[in-house]
Parts: C-alpha cells; structure tokens; sequence
C-alpha cells in the first residue's frame, strides 16, 4: 500500500518564469516524500482534472499580471465552477505561488484571490511558514521570503531578465519551502484519524 502524498501544481506561466518556481514547488514536494504533479493550466482542453481530483493537496500558481491573476488563470478558475458545484476538492490542502516584475507588483492580490479561490472550494489554505527576510538593516536581499509575504511564496522576476536567471535563487528556494510544507501538512491530514 503506498501512503505517498499526492500533491498537484497547478500553474499558468506567460514567458517562463513561474514555470521555474512551479518547478522549484515540485522539487520541494519530492524532497519532502510527496509525488508531484505539474499541471499547466493555460489550455482548458489539456487539463489532467483526473490528477487534480485524485490530489491529496493542489498548489496553485500564476504570474501577477496587471495586479491580479492571469487571465488564462482565471479561466482555469471558472472552469473549475463543475468540481466546486459538487465541492469535489472539499477538504483537499491548497496553498499558491505568484511572481511579478516588481518588489510588491500587487501581488498580493493574487495571493488573496487564490486563497479565496481555494476557500470556496472549501480547500483548506497552507500559508508559507517562512519568516520574513530582509527587513532590518543587517538584512540579506537575497534570503528566503526577502519580500516578507505569509499567505504563499511571492517571487520577483526583474522585467529584462529571462527566466534562466529570474527569479533569483532565493525566491526558488522559497517556492521549494512551499513545496515541502505543504507535502509534510498533506502527510499528518492523511494520518489524523477523524
Ligand atoms: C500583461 C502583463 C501584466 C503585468 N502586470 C504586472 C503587475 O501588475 N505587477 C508587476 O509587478 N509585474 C507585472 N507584470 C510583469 C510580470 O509579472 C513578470 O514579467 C513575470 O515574471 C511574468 O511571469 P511569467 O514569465 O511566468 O509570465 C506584467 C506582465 C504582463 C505581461
């Protein structure tokens, strides 16, 4: 019998860059013991809803574009308006990546709308459990959570840096720490007993 976390990534990425974080979270599910599933959410058609359905735990990401989320992940969104009719995610864990150009971009915004995404689906919402970093004068810029966010990894992409290089180290290890806490959170809701 495999006990082995399912845990699905669920992402829209325009130009590459949240493409790496979503890599960087599957990373951070494999290194805790979960199995992960990337999921690109930018053609309705091609959707593994089977992956998604059968996912202990679904970790949402997108680009913030115009300080919101993507519009092809909004119509990930609304086409999940099926499974929230049955509430078949009910009691699944979710948590969410974004990534913008600039420090803030707004993407917190896309983190709420995630997270209520999530709640009505009622989806049970993993935050990052990262302390902030870089917020005193002796600050690293380069450490983890650097733009000192809670609700999810929030990740900057400098606007003229391809995303070989962007976003930085720090923001893909902070997307790994997602990752891997949400694994190990799918873990103990797989062993509580009721
Ligand atoms: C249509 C559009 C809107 C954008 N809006 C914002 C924004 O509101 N705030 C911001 O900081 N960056 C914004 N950006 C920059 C992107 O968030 C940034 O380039 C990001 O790295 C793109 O991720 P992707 O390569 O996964 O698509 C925008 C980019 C595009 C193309």
């Amino acid at each position: 019998m495999s006990d082995q976390v399912k845990v699905a990534v669920a992402y829209h990425s325009g130009y590459g860059h949240t493409e790496v974080l979503a890599n960087a979270v599957a990373a951070g599910i494999e290194n805790a013991g979960g199995s992960a599933t990337i999921i690109s959410v930018a053609d309705l058609e091609t959707i593994n809803w089977d992956a998604l359905a059968e996912a202990d735990a679904i970790i949402f990401g997108s680009p913030t574009y115009m300080g919101s989320v993507s519009g092809p992940f909004k119509c990930f969104m609304d086409a999940t308006s099926k499974v929230w009719y049955t509430q078949g995610w009910k009691d699944k864990l979710a948590a969410g990546f974004t990534n913008s150009g600039s420090l803030s971009g707004d993407k917190l915004n896309s983190m709420i709308q995630m997270s209520v995404f999530a709640a009505q689906h009622s989806m049970l919402w993993v935050s990052l459990g990262v302390m902030n970093g870089n917020n005193n004068s002796k600050g690293d810029p380069q450490s983890l959570n650097r733009v000192g966010g809670y609700l999810g990894a929030m990740a900057t992409s400098n606007a003229d840096e391809g995303p070989d290089v962007a976003p930085p180290q720090c923001d893909r290890d902070t997307a790994q720490a997602l990752g891997a806490r949400v694994t190990t959170a799918a873990k103990r809701w797989q062993q509580a007993s009721l």
